[in-house]
């Protein structure tokens, strides 16, 4: 378990690996180029010396395990469910897993789905575009090839008899909801009489920030438990917010007399989730907008991210606490949520596409039209900003404007906890600072920015 006070655990992991594994003939073979990800280039996990190559070495191979390992695990319970016909179903499933995770490790090929899911023509059309030689895990963009192991596991239960619905992350996100009720207390009793000013929405905007610390995707799975006061911690976290557009933020919505309606591209289940409808809460009680609007997964996605179920199980987890804090909270959620002023937003499968947002309005102009209606769109995560960014290592300096490449639905900022190899907007010589201090700075989720881009 990691504190949320502390930096993650993983520092030092791409020097380690290079002592720790023998990858000479893996890289010889799949011409692996031993340097940092070059300048105005695709990320790829291509690169030895960067995030993308230890993720295909380490650390989505020992996801893939997990997934075999807690499926084979849940065995009794999925027995229980649909009768002992499902035995079959669960060890062909658990074998496709690890089938998968072996490609990984032989950098397999990006092939075409045969399922019949209902964004399989579209991802297939995306796959048959891209160049041959760029079709597999470590010759693609790291976005696609990621986004595609996930599809892939999707695609696997999809194909199974009985396994087709069966969201085999919900354990691990229900857990990780449980082990943060302390953290989500302390911030239900520091914010039950919050002022209307920006000051306090700024402090909100933070807090949400670091609530992305949380995700499980980048542990590969273990969980995190966040400890501690969390908003004592936004002052202490100041130091560590590298770009801070929050003021930017507030007059956005300030300016709209409450007419508008936010749309938050959500990120992980649990406390992350927490604190998106703790922001969400004052953006209504203030009167900021008239609505807010959640935008979920359509299939599970980076083992912690949230889907519709996720949604209502924790307005119903929080309902159900014994703390009547917690409990009243809960309850006045699911309330907001019934009077629409909180929304799921149709499931849209962009979110789970390979596509980086640029493209959103060329490839889903409907979702981007919807999005332009909003007064402002609040992306949330890591994953979120690789996708605004097109993961593609634009020098740290450039403007968030020029970065996001005309994509401009509306006004719109990213709360992101920095845990890849890839940013923008930063003054002129910090990274600079940052590398001295340490040379895996962008992988800790230390550090954290709020950028705004006005319409
Ligand atoms: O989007 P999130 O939850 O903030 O982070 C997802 C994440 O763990 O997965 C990505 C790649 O595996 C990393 O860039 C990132 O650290």
């Amino acid at each position: 378990e990691l504190n949320i006070t502390e930096p993650r655990s993983h520092q030092g992991i791409l020097r380690n690996m290079s002592l720790t594994q023998d990858d000479a003939d893996f890289d010889v073979k799949n011409g692996i180029i031993d340097s940092e990800t070059p300048p105005h280039t695709l990320l790829a996990a291509l690169y030895k010396q960067s995030f993308a190559y230890y993720t295909f070495r380490v650390r989505l191979p020992s996801t893939l395990e997990t997934i075999a390992n807690s499926l084979a695990k849940d065995k009794d319970e999925l027995l229980t469910v649909h009768g002992a016909d499902v035995t079959s179903d669960i060890e062909q499933t658990v074998n496709e897993i690890r089938e998968l995770r072996l490609n990984i490790l032989q950098n397999g090929n990006l092939l075409a789905f045969t399922d019949n899911g209902s964004d399989t023509a579209v991802w297939n059309a995306f796959l048959e575009q891209l160049p041959q030689q760029q079709r597999t895990y470590f010759r693609a963009c790291w976005l696609y090839a990621e986004c595609y192991m996930y599809r892939k596991v999707s695609s696997i239960f999809l194909t199974s008899k009985y396994l087709a619905s069966y969201d085999y992350f919900s354990k691990q996100k229900q857990t990780a909801a449980q082990l943060s009720l302390d953290a989500m207390l302390a911030v239900a009793r520091g914010t039950r009489s919050s002022e209307s000013n920006a000051a306090t929405f700024q402090q909100l905007l933070k807090l949400n920030l670091w609530g992305n610390r949380c995700d499980l995707s980048i542990t590969s799975g273990k969980q995190i438990k966040p400890t501690g006061d969390a908003l004592d911690l936004v002052k202490e976290l100041d130091d560590n917010l590298l770009v801070d557009n929050t003021n930017a933020i507030w007059q956005s919505l300030h300016s709209a007399n409450g007419e508008g309606i936010v749309e938050i591209i959500c990120d992980n289940a649990g406390y992350e989730l927490y604190t998106d409808l703790i922001l969400a809460e004052y953006i209504i009680d203030k009167g900021l907008a008239k609505k807010v609007r959640f935008n979920v997964k359509a299939i599970p996605w980076f083992i912690s991210d949230v889907m519709s179920h996720d949604y209502h199980w924790t307005l119903q987890f929080l309902a159900d606490q014994a703390d009547p804090l917690l409990s009243e909270l809960g309850k006045k959620l699911k309330r907001l949520t019934d009077e629409g002023k909180f929304e799921l937003a149709p499931l849209e499968h962009f979110w789970t596409s390979p596509y980086e947002f640029y493209r959103m309005a060329e490839v889903n102009a409907p979702l981007y039209e919807r999005l332009s209606q909003a007064q402002l769109v609040i992306f949330k995560g890591d994953l979120n900003y690789r996708k605004l960014l097109g993961d593609y290592s634009w020098n740290d300096t450039e403007s968030f404007d020029t970065c996001l490449r005309g994509f401009k639905p509306s006004n719109l900022c990213t709360l992101r906890t920095i845990k890849a190899d890839l940013v923008c907007g930063l003054p002129q010589g910090l990274s600079q600072q940052l590398f001295a201090k340490n040379k895996e700075w962008m992988l800790t989720g230390e550090y954290g920015l709020i950028q705004f881009a006005s319409k």
